[in-house]
């Protein structure tokens, strides 16, 4: 219980009863009937603005709760137990609201672990704060000594002789020179260090997002467009690391030198300091309230650079199918527009960040004018130096300098907050599927036959579209069952399903008789199950690493072992570079077929218990199919197989048939008993035959 109350929140205290609330039994039911786990029901709660205070009340939480859920499914709650909850998941599914409720749309900045990241690094991190700080300091004494120097000069100019005056001037010149050669020295310490750090949280930073971006259902990647996630581990990463670079190095330094500067102003002249010291505050106050307007104008231009960035790349990835269209012109209008908008947006903060500055400039350039018209009569009546009144204009030109600074940083630290912010949010999202833990089955003992029982499924994504309904199916071990039925109807859904994509709503999938929830996802994918679909995506390395993708393990010859099972071998060995060919972005230097049985050996690499085959040999020739069809002839045997195929020639030899209708199962048996039958398999064979004997008639 208190192992939940610390996931509940940070400090580990505010949740100590709703932890007592959630957990045991309510926190089962929960689980079962919403599909929840503990930290999406905490995440969610938050998201609705349940505030620790309340959270310590139960049942005022619980209420709160129940009216959230309740509101957001359309469902009226009159009270705030937990078996309203379960109706209301029985009306709407509450697992997809919940998902939808992942990412929000204004994401906060988390302090706690933004200082849990820094914390590794912090002796680096003090010392480049001691290194700024110390040229600070150094920069507090520069107009001291120049005022020294001011003041020899003068007193040589008084006197009208120039005898002792290398004597006199030596040392605060030399003073003046230790402090410059200090200076550079501090200089170069403190953003060394500043650059190691800044790397290093950013490195992590990016590989903390990454992982949690591969670990993610494959329901996030459904809503989330690519385009924005590559955004945010690119630039994000680059905003956020640059102005906390510039915020540790020049803040901390403009902070120490308009307080250290400001006592110099004060112990030369209080009257001239007086005349000063209303600036800071009004300048503070002009940027905190600038500061709500720009952060929210940096937020709006950020997410229209993702946009852009993400139109640009699917243009760019799917480049064959805009130049096959001939759409070149509408895809760089349509990135013309979004970048426009980009740029306008950015032109606007521009506008604002410049106008800050700008006002700040003018302001202090107003105020050392007024100095100058002070110190001078001061001068003039003796109550200062000439030496002090230089001192005064230097100090309060670093004054200025540093307000100028903090100012610029004012725009870098809202970018960089909104960036982290939006990585932060990333990093913290949970899949409600993990990606390890649960069972494994021994290779050699598994028994793969494979059970659908009463499987009922919405993507959720469309919770509305129920897909599959009361679906079942059992496929004996080592046999070949084949899905039919016309486009859309939830064949692919079962194969989704069985690789365990997404979790069925209702009802149960086993394998080896175990349900697939209780085994471990990657055993599952990685070492059970081969899937092998119609347009496989190869990657931009050798053959060789595209094979052995199925096991990394895999040495040389068991990599042309499956090639030559997948009989690719051979067209393989008739390149120039063999098992090195590069084959391009997405396996575009191959053929299609050649693709295909690349990726029939990387699955067969495997050695799976389980194929599913996904339409393997729809995007072929004729010729081609007939080589590819061998091929899985050889990678079927002694399998448990799934095939799912539009081209009913194919699956004639499949020793179950089933026929999909609608998501539900309208017709099941051999090819000859169901052409027997003269239903809908039979209509399905009928509507092909036609559409082949017209293409005949065409060529
Ligand atoms: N990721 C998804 N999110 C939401 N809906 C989806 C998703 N994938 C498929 N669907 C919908 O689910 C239904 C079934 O799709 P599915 O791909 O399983 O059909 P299919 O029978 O395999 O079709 P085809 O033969 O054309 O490949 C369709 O209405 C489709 O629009």
């Amino acid at each position: 219980m208190w192992r939940f109350a610390k996931l509940c929140h940070p400090s580990g205290f505010y949740y100590r009863n709703t932890a007592d609330l959630l957990c045991g039994k309510t926190l089962n039911v929960m689980k079962e009937h919403l599909k929840l786990d503990r930290q999406r029901l905490y995440h969610f709660a938050r998201r609705k603005q349940i505030s620790p205070e309340e959270s310590t009340k139960p049942r005022r939480l619980l209420v709160k709760l129940s009216f959230a859920v309740g509101s957001a499914c359309g469902v009226k709650i009159c009270s705030g137990s937990i078996s309203v909850l379960c109706q209301a998941h029985k009306k709407t599914r509450i697992s997809g609201l919940i998902l939808e409720e992942n990412v929000n749309k204004d994401p906060r900045f988390d302090w706690n672990q933004f200082f849990t990241l820094l914390w590794p690094h912090i002796w680096y991190l003090l010392a480049a704060i001691a290194g700024a700080l110390a040229v600070a300091l150094l920069n507090i004494q520069i107009p001291q000594v120049l005022g020294n120097i001011v003041n020899v000069v003068a007193k040589f100019a008084r006197d009208g002789s120039s005898a002792m005056f290398n004597e006199k001037i030596k040392l605060p010149v030399f003073h003046l020179v230790n402090l410059y050669i200090l200076q550079a020295f501090f200089t170069f310490i403190y953003i060394y260090l500043l650059s190691c750090v800044g790397e290093r949280v950013a490195t992590q930073l990016k590989q903390e997002l990454f992982e949690s971006i591969m670990r993610q259902d494959i329901a996030f990647f459904d809503k989330q467009r690519t385009g924005e996630l590559v955004n945010r581990l690119t630039s994000d990463i680059q905003d956020f690391k640059s102005s906390f670079k510039l915020c540790i190095s020049q803040g901390f330094r403009s902070v120490a030198q308009i307080f250290g500067c400001g006592m110099s102003l004060y112990l030369i002249s209080p009257q001239m300091t007086g005349a000063l010291l209303f600036v800071v505050p009004t300048v503070i106050g002009v940027g905190t309230l600038l500061g709500s307007l720009l952060r929210k104008l940096s937020r709006e231009a950020q997410a229209q650079v993702a946009k852009t960035t993400n139109i640009g790349e699917e243009a760019i990835s799917n480049i064959r199918t805009v130049r096959a269209f001939a759409m070149e012109k509408q895809e760089c209008d349509l990135f013309e527009q979004e970048a426009e908008k980009a740029c306008n947006l950015n032109q606007r903060l521009g506008l604002g960040i410049g106008l800050f500055q700008a006002g700040t400039n003018l302001f202090l350039n107003g105020m050392i004018l007024g100095t100058l018209y002070v110190g001078g009569h001061l001068v003039s009546t003796s109550q200062v130096t000439p030496g002090d009144l230089m001192s005064f204009l230097v100090a309060s030109q670093t004054i200025q300098r540093s307000l100028a600074q903090l100012s610029l940083l004012f725009g870098h630290m809202v970018k960089g907050i909104s960036a982290g912010a939006r990585i932060f949010e990333f990093i913290n999202l949970e899949p409600s599927m993990p990606l390890t833990g649960g069972k494994t089955i021994p290779h050699h003992s598994l028994i793969a036959d494979v059970v659908f029982n009463n499987v009922t499924f919405a993507y959720p994504t469309r919770p509305q579209q129920v897909v599959l309904k009361n679906f079942n199916l059992h496929l004996p071990a080592g046999k070949t069952v084949a899905i039919v039925g016309s486009s859309g109807n939830g064949k692919s859904t079962v194969a989704a399903l069985l690789e365990r994509f997404y979790d069925v709503d209702k009802g149960s999938i086993s394998v080896g008789g175990t349900d697939i929830r209780n085994l471990n996802p990657s055993w599952l994918r990685g070492r059970a199950i081969g899937f092998i679909n119609q347009e496989p995506i190869l990657f931009a390395t050798s053959i060789m690493e595209n094979i052995r993708y199925g096991r990394p393990s895999a040495t040389d010859n068991e990599v042309i072992e499956a090639a030559k099972m997948a009989n690719a071998h051979e067209f393989i060995e008739s390149f120039p570079e063999g098992y090195s060919t590069v084959v391009g972005e997405r396996g575009v230097t191959v053929s299609g077929g050649q693709k295909q049985r690349i990726a029939i050996a990387r699955a067969l690499l495997k050695n799976p218990a389980i194929l599913i085959l996904d339409e393997a040999t729809s995007a072929l020739d004729a010729e081609s199919e007939k080589i590819v069809q061998s091929s899985l002839d050889n990678a079927t045997r002694g399998r448990t197989v799934l095939v799912i195929a539009h081209r009913l020639s194919t699956v004639q030899n499949a020793d179950l048939i089933v026929v999909l209708h609608d998501g539900v199962i309208v017709e099941m048996g051999t090819h000859d008993a169901l052409k027997a039958q003269r239903g809908l398999y039979w209509n399905l064979i009928r509507q092909q035959e036609v559409s082949e004997s017209m293409t005949r008639n065409l060529v």
